[in-house]
């Protein structure tokens, strides 16, 4: 058992829960945490993209992580992502996480300019100076236009206080980048939840993904197949997965929408997605039922490979 055991594992990336007039919901966060927790997932990362932090102010999302500590805190890893646009508000919110007892923070680069690189140094340093927080570096150069460099990564580590790198970069390969010649005991999650298996057979030691959370039991029986070396099940779990992921895709709605109403039909009722992320359309919700059967009918599969 080393100090890192506790973030390698499947670890959902926590939605916005919102109440039916789009308002931060108390009663929804929890009871959406304590749904994961009884699941057995790893962990949850909260406050990312799938928790729409960029549309939420920074008294929103302490609201959120607070509700989440008070649902699970102790009893799952708790991951707080807390990029916000400016330096101090990122620091506000990391220390806001550090007084609820998180276990670790994370950060995109900055929000919105193209800065040099380093001014991403310099602000993901100013984070890691604020808290005695362990600290993962979020690359998804996709939404962020940044690419993190081992050039880069190495100068990061000399930071004792970073322990990992969330690559949501489309790369497999990057993830050999960021895990060999770091460090010693350096995490890894991976971030396209197409690519879980791949991700992992390249040496991720977990995930962290936007669609765990409406499947979450079909990760875990990957997760599980793969520590158990049956690569063939691995595989066919994880083209399942990519199945009902590239049909999110096919609904004109945003994806964290259309997950929304996937789960209130799994009486997980967590209001709608943020504008402007698009909502779902009429036209949407035969697909939307299609896909929550389909998910239903793989977790029947496959929840035994685990449970
Ligand atoms: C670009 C993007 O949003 N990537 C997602 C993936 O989990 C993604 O939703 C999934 O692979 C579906 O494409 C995560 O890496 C991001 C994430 O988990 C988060 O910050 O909430």
């Amino acid at each position: 058992m080393t100090k890192l055991d506790k973030y390698k594992g499947v670890i959902p990336a926590f939605y916005a829960c919102y109440d039916d007039e789009g308002n931060i919901s108390p009663e929804r966060i929890q009871m959406l945490a304590k749904h994961y927790l009884e699941v057995g997932v790893k962990g949850l990362y909260v406050g990312g993209s799938s928790g729409e932090c960029i549309y939420q102010t920074v008294e929103e999302r302490k609201l959120v992580l607070e509700n989440v500590m008070e649902a699970v805190g102790g009893k799952m890893t708790i991951i707080a992502h807390v990029a916000a646009p400016s330096t101090q508000q990122s620091i506000e919110l990391a220390q806001h996480a550090e007084s609820l007892g998180v276990d670790a923070l994370a950060a995109i680069p900055p929000i919105y300019f193209r800065l040099p690189e380093a001014a991403i140094a310099a602000y993901w340093n100013d984070i890691m100076d604020s808290t005695d927080l362990d600290f993962i570096v979020y690359n998804i150069p996709g939404t962020t236009g940044y690419a993190l460099t081992p050039t880069l990564l190495k100068q990061l580590v000399k930071n004792d206080k970073v322990i990992g790198v969330k690559n949501s970069s489309m790369p497999v390969q990057d993830i050999y980048l960021f895990k060999n010649n770091i460090k010693d005991d350096f995490i890894v999650f991976n971030g396209p939840d197409e690519q879980f298996v791949g991700g992992r057979v390249m040496g991720a030691d977990g995930g962290i993904g936007g669609t765990y959370g409406a499947m979450p039991e079909l990760f875990l029986a990957a997760d599980h197949a793969i520590r158990h070396n049956n690569m063939d099940l691995a595989r066919e779990i994880q083209y399942r997965i990519n199945d009902i992921i590239f049909s999110f895709f096919e609904c004109e709605g945003n994806m964290y929408d259309v997950i929304k109403l996937i789960l209130a039909k799994r009486d997980l009722n967590i209001g709608r997605a943020r504008k402007p992320l698009q909502p779902a359309t009429e036209a949407d919700r035969a697909k939307i039922d299609a896909i929550a059967a389909n998910i239903n009918a793989a977790v029947a599969q496959y929840k035994p490979v685990y449970a």
